[in-house]
């Protein structure tokens, strides 16, 4: 896990602990999986998806930190001490910026040992100078409220297969591994980031449709590099007799990026290139706080999936990028955004999209933008994808339950009560006048 991510979960986290709802409500940092499909889009009343990843995880740069065996222990508290179980933990709302936190990397924790440093200057005053053991046992503590042992097994299960793959693989391509933009981006793209503004990236862009922005994004030579590291890395796996896990709940085929190495660019990717542009275009659902992402290839043809039902995605903020090759049909199709309440409520006549790939053109939209993939009727399609999540605005939600700035259902409602109440003040006032007159 990034510092960053690190430093949002930490905040995320002192955002429930200080309104003191987090516990009460029994939510957590990690949020609990949901798999949500969406059937056919023009069926407004039938259920829709939610694609997740396979490993279970809406967000899968957890807190899980491993030992010497591979297996989960907590710090054992020193025997001197005895510590009861205080519910009445709480952090401090603002960091203590002058303390240099201990550090944590050779304990043996179930939480990473960064969080660890992370939460320490959130620490009240008196604590702050404490035992490391005292320390840990009192953040430990707040950090329990927000994982269940399931979901930190999980997370150190998927660990320990990245750790399987990254050791024994041997990558094709290694200047795919750095982020190296002036080679993997067209200039105009390049040039748009550089520049950081609303009107350079609509330079670069079409919007056929609300939300849904496209623009020309990968090198050739890029696409090229990433679908032959893509062939080598399924090659090994094949020859191996690995057993992957697919990008996510929908898919048969593809692969995850993240898996095998290329984590570390992909997060370059979102927090240098892809945050800009969502701050713009996506505020209102966390846009400029991206701090995690699930980056992976989609494969489609004959031989692979075919095409991919109607749903939304476990993201925030989807980067969906063709990377080839040659193929006719798998055009995407979205049908305007919705929140978890209103996912399957009918489509709007504008919110009809139809959108076809093209090798190195990116399309970028809301996680929440109800989309599908229809049939690739020839050749083979590879897409790129990024979804982006931002902790801050999935802790936020938890206590928000107002998605207007976003959902289109929710502002039709807003309106239609804003419309009502417009007209039952008009009545009224009709009716006081009608009054006075006689
Ligand atoms: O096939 C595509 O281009 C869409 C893929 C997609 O929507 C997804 O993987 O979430
Ligand atoms: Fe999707």
């Amino acid at each position: 896990m990034s510092q960053d991510g690190a430093a949002a979960m930490v905040s995320a986290t002192l955002t429930a602990t200080v309104t003191g709802t987090a516990a009460a409500a029994g939510t957590g940092i990690v949020p609990a999986t949901v798999d949500r499909r969406i059937s056919e889009p023009q069926s407004p009343a039938t259920e829709i998806r939610n694609v997740n990843n396979n490993n279970g995880s809406r967000n899968d740069k957890s807190i899980t930190s491993k030992n010497g065996n591979g297996t989960l222990m907590p710090p054992p508290p020193p025997p001197s001490q005895v510590f009861p179980t205080y519910s009445s933990h709480r952090l401090r709302l603002n960091p203590s910026a002058d303390h240099k936190p201990d550090s944590y990397e050779d304990l043996q924790l179930d939480f990473s040992p960064l969080l660890f440093s992370s939460l320490e200057r959130y620490l009240p005053p008196t604590l702050l100078n404490s035992s490391r053991e005292t320390k840990v046992h009192y953040m430990r503590e707040i950090l329990l409220r927000y994982s269940t042992e399931s979901e930190r097994n999980r997370v150190q299960k998927h660990r320990e297969y990245r750790q399987k793959i990254i050791s024994n693989y041997q990558p094709l391509h290694r200047e795919l591994y750095i982020m190296q933009a002036s080679n993997f981006f067209v200039p105009s793209f390049l040039k748009a980031v550089s520049e950081n503004t609303e009107e350079s990236f609509r330079s670069i862009m079409s919007e056929p449709s609300p939300g849904v922005f496209a623009f020309e994004m990968l090198q050739p030579r890029f696409c090229e590099m990433l679908l032959a590291e893509v062939e080598n890395f399924e090659k090994w796996v094949h020859e191996t007799k690995f057993r992957i896990m697919r990008p996510n709940t929908m898919n048969k085929y593809g692969a995850v990026l993240d898996d095998f190495g290329l984590e570390t660019m992909l997060n370059k990717l979102m927090e240098e290139f892809i945050r800009p542009m969502s701050r713009v275009f996506f505020p209102e659902v966390g846009g400029a706080t991206l701090d995690t992402h699930h980056g992976f290839v989609v494969e489609y043809g004959m031989d692979r999936d075919v095409d991919l039902g109607f749903h939304v995605d476990d993201s925030e903020v989807t980067l969906n990028v063709c990377l080839g090759k040659q193929f006719s049909g798998g055009e995407l199709f979205f049908r305007g955004v919705r929140c978890e309440k209103h996912v399957n409520s009918e489509t709007q006549p504008e919110e009809i999209l139809d959108y076809s790939h093209v090798p190195g053109r990116a399309v970028l939209h809301r996680g929440r933008h109800r989309h599908g993939a229809r049939a690739t009727t020839s050749g083979h399609r590879i897409n790129l994808l990024l979804w982006c999540r931002s902790s801050v605005f999935r802790e936020l939600r938890k206590y928000q339950k107002d998605c207007s700035g976003w959902c289109a259902e929710c502002q039709r409602e807003k309106k239609e009560r804003q419309r009502q109440s417009v007209a039952a003040t008009k009545l009224e006032l009709l009716r006081r006048e009608g009054e006075a007159a006689s």
